[in-house]
């Protein structure tokens, strides 16, 4: 087993050898995941859980709803929930010209509403509202996984089991219910595929169809659906949260870096509202957002079994980027990824590598990419005196006491 240790110091976790065996000795030979506490499975049981041919069927199905043509689509609603978060910290800096905020608060709330619109489409407010009770859901989770595990214990009728479950099924029933509705409007014409859950269902027909042509019948069923919507919510939504966050941090530490940035995003939009093709020409926006997410990583680690010793490769590791190895410093991206780090070794992989890599990490560079452009048009921002800088990992890497921040208005 290794571990792919990215932000800070590693923990060891050890597994039951007879379990290990048993992956070890998987005929498909395909890297493994450990297992996962059961808790978990409450969370999803979507696309990041499977293994082997499940897996690979799965992953298939759902990669067209990230494809480049896809996310395209989806602007208008990236642009909706972006201008909703100017306007709510316009309001704020409204009397003073500036005001003092958490922005990680605000932006956690930014990025729930991207994924609700981008995954629902018109269905937004009802999707909004089941990712609401997943997010109380993670919290009751979290805390039964950060406790002693005792087998069956989940099943004892405690207060946050009772609640842990109520949620589940009340998660379940609604989400069936949006799928039903939107298959209905999508066969009836009256829905337009271009949201993630009309995508997936229209790939997931199409699969069928092809399927039913060789006398094979695959596709994804209703349940699978569901666990999919709730994906995206656990996938997608911290874990952006977190890279808009620590980078509006970091740029409020290195004022030089957020006006280089202004100045690009000036330079190419002016005023407007960034298009997709203006996000590709954000050069100095990207290596920020590049450099953000080696020093702090969303996901900080990865764990894996692997079939021989495999060496750690980390994020701060000198060998690979040098004695500045913990300095802000973006321009080290100025060639892009690949010629990166000394070597060109994979020492950077914050969305993870190989076939296994993050699906929504264009989605996730477009979202922050479109945030930032348009939070440096309309503001610039300092750290607030309170602001206490304490990297804390929960599930994702999360400022500890938030993220305050002085914002002016430009
Ligand atoms: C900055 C934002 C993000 C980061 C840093 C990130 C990071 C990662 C990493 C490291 C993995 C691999 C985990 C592992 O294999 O153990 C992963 C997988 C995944 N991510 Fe992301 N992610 C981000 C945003 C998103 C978004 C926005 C979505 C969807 C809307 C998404 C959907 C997924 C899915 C479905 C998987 C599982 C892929 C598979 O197992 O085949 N992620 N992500």
């Amino acid at each position: 087993m290794s571990f792919f240790w990215i932000g800070t110091k590693p923990t060891l976790i050890i597994l039951d050898p007879e379990l290990m065996k048993e992956v070890l000795s998987d005929k498909h030979g395909r890297i493994q995941k450990p297992p996962r506490k059961p808790h978990i499975k409450l969370l999803s049981n979507g696309l990041s859980s499977l293994q082997g041919e499940k897996w690979v069927k799965q992953r298939k199905l759902i990669s067209p709803a990230f494809h480049q043509e896809k996310l395209k689509g989806m602007t208008p609603a990236f642009l909706t929930s972006c201008i909703e978060l100017i306007e709510k910290w316009k309001k704020k800096t409204y009397s003073q010209g500036y005001c003092e905020l958490d922005a990680w608060h605000d932006i956690q709330d930014f990025t729930a509403d991207v994924i609700s619109r981008t995954a629902f489409g018109s269905n937004f407010e009802e999707g909004k509202k089941i990712f609401e009770l997943q997010k109380e859901q993670s919290i009751l989770v979290m805390q039964a996984v950060q406790s002693v595990y005792i087998p069956g214990f989940r099943f004892i009728p405690t207060k946050e089991n009772k609640r842990r479950m109520n949620l589940d099924k009340e998660i379940v029933v609604n989400l069936r219910d949006l799928i039903r509705r939107k298959t209905l409007a999508l066969e009836s014409g009256k829905s337009s595929v271009d949201d993630l859950l009309g995508i997936l269902l229209q790939c997931s027909r199409e699969s069928s169809q092809a399927d039913m042509n060789n006398l094979k019948t695959t596709g994804m069923p209703i349940d699978q659906v569901t666990e999919e919507c709730k994906l995206f919510y656990f996938a997608g939504q911290e874990t952006s949260s977190n890279l808009l966050t620590w980078t509006m941090i970091v740029l409020a530490i290195h004022p030089s870096w957020q006006e280089k940035a202004r100045e690009e995003v000036l330079q190419i939009c002016g005023k407007n509202m960034p298009s997709y093709e203006d996000l590709n020409h954000l050069k100095i926006v990207t290596m920020i957002l590049y450099e953000v997410l080696r020093l702090y990583p969303p996901l900080v680690q990865q764990i894996r079994y692997t079939c021989k010793t495999t060496k750690l490769l980390i994020h701060h590791d000198r060998e690979f980027w040098g004695d500045d190895a913990e300095d802000f410093r973006p321009e080290r991206f100025s060639e892009g990824i690949s010629k990166v780090s000394k070597d060109q070794k994979v020492a950077f992989f914050p969305f993870g590598w190989g076939p296994r890599i993050c699906i929504g990490q264009n989605f996730a560079m477009i979202e922050a990419k479109m945030a930032l452009a348009m939070i440096l048009q309309h503001f610039s921002f300092q750290l607030s005196p309170s602001y206490a800088h304490a990297p804390n990992t929960i599930t994702t890497l999360q400022p500890q006491h938030g993220a305050q921040i002085i914002l002016h208005a430009q």
